[in-house]
């Protein structure tokens, strides 16, 4: 069955905790999104496990270098999963597999601007990532790109990764998505900026069962 990553990015910490206690029953994964994590730290992840611990928590790190220190300073803090880029070296991503294993945790390596998908995927997934994210940024939505092709491409060449997918996604378009298929659906301001948040969880939580 599809799961639902709820991606809180721009929200304070009071507010994230309110949205999610409305919200928990609709949703999967709790993350905590990069640019919170910029306001608030390992604090927001720490807080979030708290008071939510039957709850999945990403903690959206995207890791560039210091794999394996980074990847182990989420787990610590009470993360199920941290992202690692795919753009970054592989020693890197080892490094954040290496945390992982230590902690019985998973790493999600994000895609997000990396050009050669195929050749990418297959080093990847030959060092042992079975968790991969296809990812078009807030960015890159803002000039009309969707990932709803790249998320095909994926399906393609992913031998053995769970796929979850992120950008724009909202109640409108995520029949879309599930219709290619994968096993995250990852929104963040489809709920977070909609005018009834609750409605918006909802509604697309109901669209992937
Ligand atoms: O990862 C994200 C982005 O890079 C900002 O940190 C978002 O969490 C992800 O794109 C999901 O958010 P929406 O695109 O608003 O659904």
């Amino acid at each position: 069955m599809m799961k639902l990553q709820l991606a809180l990015d721009d929200l304070e910490l009071n507010d994230a905790l309110a949205l999610v206690q409305k919200v928990r029953d609709d949703i999967d994964i709790i993350e905590v999104g990069s640019p919170f994590i910029i306001e608030e730290g390992m604090r927001a992840v720490r807080e979030l496990k708290k008071r939510f611990p039957e709850k999945l928590i990403l903690a959206d790190t995207k890791i560039m270098d210091a794999g394996e220190y980074e990847a182990e300073k989420t787990y610590i803090a009470g993360a199920d999963i941290c992202t690692v880029l795919g753009v970054t070296d592989s020693l890197t991503i080892k490094g954040c597999l290496e945390a992982a294993k230590k902690y019985g945790k998973k790493v999600m390596v994000d895609m997000i601007c990396v050009e050669d998908v195929p050749k990418r995927v297959a080093e990847i997934e030959s060092i042992g990532v079975d968790f991969i994210g296809v990812h078009v940024g807030v960015d890159q939505q803002a000039v009309g790109i969707t990932p709803l092709e790249k998320l095909a491409e994926m399906k393609k060449v992913s031998k053995k990764s769970k796929i979850s997918v992120a950008g724009g996604i909202n109640p409108k378009t995520v029949a879309d998505y599930k219709k290619v298929g994968a096993d995250v659906i990852i929104v963040g301001g489809g709920i977070t900026h909609a005018k009834d948040p609750v409605a918006a969880a909802h509604a697309i939580a109901e669209k992937i069962k």
